[in-house]
């Protein structure tokens, strides 16, 4: 909604300029009358003055003119994209699933395999998987396959190569794994034959079929018969010239069936299938696995050719028997932000109006139930020229035709005001909808310049739910406005925030020739480019317009006519439309994994940085957490690392005293600005170093990604405990706490509970041992921060020689002052913990006493944390990481093996 208001800038700047010309000219003349010899050069001088000035007049006059005055009497027509012959179709009414038994044999995601990480062509493909929400693995074709299996289950739905000649040449033994992959699970795979070789033509070794590379081909025709189209409307008929580089095939064998038609650009012919003459040649090309039993789809190009992206996902979807295959319903909500801010000159008139309302019922037969959906600020009404405000007076005696939805009184943004100024402008401008009798029911509302939405200003969403009952808006801004194709949605304090695109046109946009390539650019983003692709990838998409894009040339009436028109064409597409609550609830029941919102740090990304509150500093966030896991010393530790005076903690919380506990549990819900509370304003300390303790994260699932969202530069704690003490001590602490099953139960009852006991009883065997299964959170931890970030700590040597521990811990946060811990530390022979000297902040805990563990449960523990402690052991090696002391019977066991070898 970023006014762009180039007109009246000119306009301004031009008033300016002329009245100061003026001045001056006047100063001139008055200097040069008043002298008594009046020359004829000083007339001339004058004379020169004045037509100097004129002529600026009237060509900036004339630009400003012309620039008003440059819409089209006869908005541009619509596009007629459809060659088809819509009767054409094998069997319209063909049943469009791909659905086979075998899908329940492999799991959801696809194996990429790329010639180099990030290759173009590779990444085209993985930025569509991700586009769809496809889950990918992605491996570079040098190195050794990943496990294809998980138990009797396959991991992979399809295989798609980058490069298929990765595959004629892969090595024997990768090949054979990959082709018994596949034989076993009735698993595709997908090749892209690139034209990057200087041959000619080529037979794939092993296979009846040759391949001619380089070629330049021209109009493109799908194969109607074939089972594989699924989204594809393989009725119609691409006319023009192909991009780029092309590898067709040819072939006798009756494996082989080709997906498209396409013709040599020398060639003179039309395609036509039916023509034996003059055979067409093959761009895509299906095996039927008639020869060994694998189903292959080749393509002779990238995915730069539009269509293919639509060819892709059909490929897709057939060879994973329809577990991959994307819904064909796709919903679409048009918004039109700020129907009444606009500047004189630019603003919709009757007639706009009037052809808003047709094109509208236009679009009705073309997505049954179809509204455009207003977002007004009453104080802008009628505030155009005398035929503007008519277009206004217009808008509301068509106020019924429309959905309405309120922005703000002005067009301001929300986060520069606190929550009572919101309402009052929000009250504001419900009693103007209230006036004028507008139907505002739809819950929905859009935060004018895009600001308050997300980052999250908690006074919006709270003026929101106050004055309008909202429940849902949308956001082109989360978790970031580009790449397009990434936003998501997420669920804060009952608000369905829903993702938003753009349809390239902004309020700037008036004009065909003021989008960017004119016409044409335009075009091709309607047909097969950026805006296709848009509700090609997103089964419902929310668009962003203005009432610029209205008025003018009405761009965006041509827009979304010539693209619905052409999804009709090449798609089978079931458009729908709904009002924005339903809408939103239909996204969550499709995207439930969506609900939750990730916070990131707005202070790394500059778009989010300038809409968030400039009374919220992201100084204030910590620089490293200790994660736990619960009962290694996490609190010692937290004390200690208080004591520096170049440290900094976060304030203690009513709930979970030195806890923040914000990335587990509901915490996460209370957003941002809840956690941000945690911590001291950086200026009021002398210290930069800010750190939280939660000893709940370190085996939360969630929280590593969370964490990393927030705070990607953050350093990590851990204190690693042998996980059978901490188990034991975890369990005292629960009985200590009252906890009735804790105390129902003996330790080893817990420990050794089965998979059918009770519920109560399997919960706690659970949140007892989970934690101690430390290779498998670690790993978690390590797939979003690099090694470097993360320092373990021995919980053993914490207890008996923290004054080392914490000098190596101030060498990996690297505090600028030292502190010296041997001075402060002291060790309490009645506590058995070493202590801050003179201390008043440590918690006076008394060491609890409990019994030891039984020699019956020491050695279940040893036996169960036994393959967990392996794994451990491993992944220190690899990371080249210190092992803590309590491992070396791991390393014991080990040296022992290899001699006995
Ligand atoms: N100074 C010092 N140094 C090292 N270790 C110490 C120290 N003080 C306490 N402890 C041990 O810490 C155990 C409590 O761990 P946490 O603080 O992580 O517990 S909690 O998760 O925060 O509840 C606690 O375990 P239990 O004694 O089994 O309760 C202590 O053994």
């Amino acid at each position: 909604m970023e006014l762009k208001l180039g007109l009246n800038v000119e306009l301004g700047f031009l008033g300016m300029y002329c009245r100061s010309s003026l001045i001056v000219l006047s100063n001139i003349c008055a200097r040069c009358f008043c002298r008594k010899r009046f020359t004829l050069t000083r007339l001339l001088v004058i004379l020169l003055i004045i037509s100097v000035i004129t002529t600026i007049f009237s060509i900036s006059y004339l630009n400003v003119h012309l620039r008003s005055t440059k819409r089209r009497k006869i908005p541009p027509l619509p596009l007629s994209p459809c060659r088809a012959n819509i009767t054409d179709m094998k069997n319209p009414f063909k049943k469009i699933s791909h659905h086979t038994k075998d899908v329940l044999r492999f799991g959801e995601k696809v194996l990429v395999l790329v010639d180099l990480q990030f290759s173009k062509a590779g990444t085209k493909i993985i930025r569509l998987l991700e586009a769809v929400r496809i889950e990918y693995k992605v491996v570079s074709t040098g190195r050794n396959l990943p496990t294809l299996t998980h138990l009797d289950e396959g991991k992979f739905a399809v295989i798609i190569f980058e490069n298929f000649n990765a595959y004629i040449n892969m090595d024997n033994w990768n090949r054979q794994l990959l082709d018994k992959y596949c034989l076993e699970y009735n698993v595709g795979i997908i090749g892209f034959v690139p034209s990057t070789t200087d041959m000619i033509t080529e037979i794939v070794p092993g296979f009846p079929l040759t391949m001619e590379y380089n070629q330049k081909l021209q109009d493109y025709k799908l194969n109607r018969f074939s089972d594989v189209w699924r989204v594809t409307k393989a009725s119609q008929f691409y006319e023009g010239r192909l991009p780029g580089d092309w590898t067709v095939f040819r072939t006798n064998h009756s494996t082989y069936e080709p997906l498209s038609y396409s013709k040599k650009q020398s060639q003179k012919f039309s395609v036509s299938i039916e023509d034996d003459d003059n055979k067409p040649v093959s761009p895509v090309i299906y095996d039927s696995g008639k020869i060994d039993n694998i189903k292959r789809i080749l393509f002779g190009s990238t995915l730069r050719f539009w269509l293919h992206r639509l060819l892709l996902l059909d490929s897709i979807s057939y060879l994973s028997h329809g577990k991959l295959s994307v819904s064909l319903d796709r919903y679409i909500q048009i918004d039109i932000d700020d129907i009444f801010v606009g500047k004189e000159g630019i603003r919709m008139l009757v007639e706009d109006v009037e052809a808003l309302a047709q094109k509208q019922e236009l679009f009705q037969q073309i997505i049954p139930g179809f509204h455009f959906n207003l977002g007004f600020s009453g104080r802008y009404y009628l505030h155009g020229s005398y035929d503007e405000d008519a277009g206004d007076k217009k808008l509301l005696e068509y106020r019924d035709k429309f959905w309405w939805f309120g922005h703000m009184w002005r067009h301001e943004q929300a986060h520069k005001f606190n929550e009572e100024a919101l309402t009052l402008a929000m009250q504001q401008n419900k009693k103007f909808a209230q006036e004028n009798f507008i139907p505002v029911k739809q819950n929905y509302a859009v935060a004018p310049h895009h600001s308050g939405v997300y980052p999250v200003h908690e006074e919006l969403y709270k003026a929101w739910r106050n004055v309008w009952d909202v429940k849902v808006t949308s956001t082109e801004e989360y978790p970031k406005l580009n790449p397009s194709l990434r936003r998501r949605g997420f669920i804060y304090k009952g608000i369905m925030v829903l993702p938003r695109q753009t349809c390239g046109l902004y309020t700037h946009t008036l004009v065909l020739d003021d989008y960017p390539g004119g016409k044409k650019g335009l075009d091709d983003s309607i047909k097969g480019g950026e805006l296709f692709q848009s509700i090609l990838y997103n089964p419902i998409t929310i668009f962003m317009t203005h009432l610029s894009n209205y008025g003018n040339d009405r761009l965006a009436l041509y827009t979304f006519e010539g693209a619905l028109k052409f999804l009709k064409c090449w798609t089978n597409f079931n458009l729908k439309s709904l009002p924005p609550l339903q809408l939103a609830l239909k996204y969550f029941e499709m995207f439930p994994e969506e609900r939750d919102p990730i916070w990131q740090n707005p202070c790394n990304y500059k778009r989010h940085l300038v809409i968030w509150s400039a009374n919220k500093t992201c100084e204030k966030l910590p620089s490293f957490m200790v994660v736990g896991p619960q009962k290694t010393g996490t609190t010692a530790l937290y004390t200690f690392l208080a004591m520096h005076p170049g440290i900094v903690s976060n304030y203690n919380s009513p709930d979970t005293f030195e806890e923040v506990q914000f990335f587990n549990g509901n915490n996460y819900y209370k957003g941002l600005d809840w956690y941000l509370e945690f911590f001291p304003d950086p200026s009021n300390s002398t210290s930069p170093i800010i750190f939280e303790k939660s000893a709940t994260y370190f085996d939360n699932e969630v929280v590593p990604q969370r964490a990393f969202s927030l705070l990607p530069k953050a350093r990590i704690i851990c204190i690693l405990l042998n996980p059978a003490k901490r188990a034991y001590s975890w369990y005292q602490h629960m009985r200590s706490h009252d906890d009735p099953t804790a105390l129902s139960y003996s330790f080893y009852d817990v420990i050794s509970a089965s998979d059918i006991a009770p519920r109560k009883l399997r919960d706690l065997r659970n949140r007892c041992l989970n934690p101690g299964m430390y290779a498998q959170h670690l790993v978690r931890w390590l797939d979003y921060y690099q090694p470097s970030q993360i320092f373990i700590i021995d919980g053993e040597q914490l207890k008996n020689d923290p004054i080392n521990v914490m000098h190596r811990v101030q060498r990996f946060l690297q505090v600028e002052k030292y502190y010296d811990y041997s001075q402060h530390l002291r060790y309490d022979p009645k506590k058995g913990f070493f202590c801050e000297v003179l201390s008043n902040n440590f918690r006076k805990r008394k060491r609890k006493s409990y019994p030891p563990m039984t020699d019956e449960e020491t050695l279940f523990l040893k036996q169960y944390y036994h393959k967990y402690n392996v794994a451990l052991s491993k992944l220190f090696e690899r990371l080249h990481i210190t092992a803590p002391s309590w491992l070396e019977e791991i390393y014991e066991m080990k040296r022992n093996e290899l001699t006995t070898v």
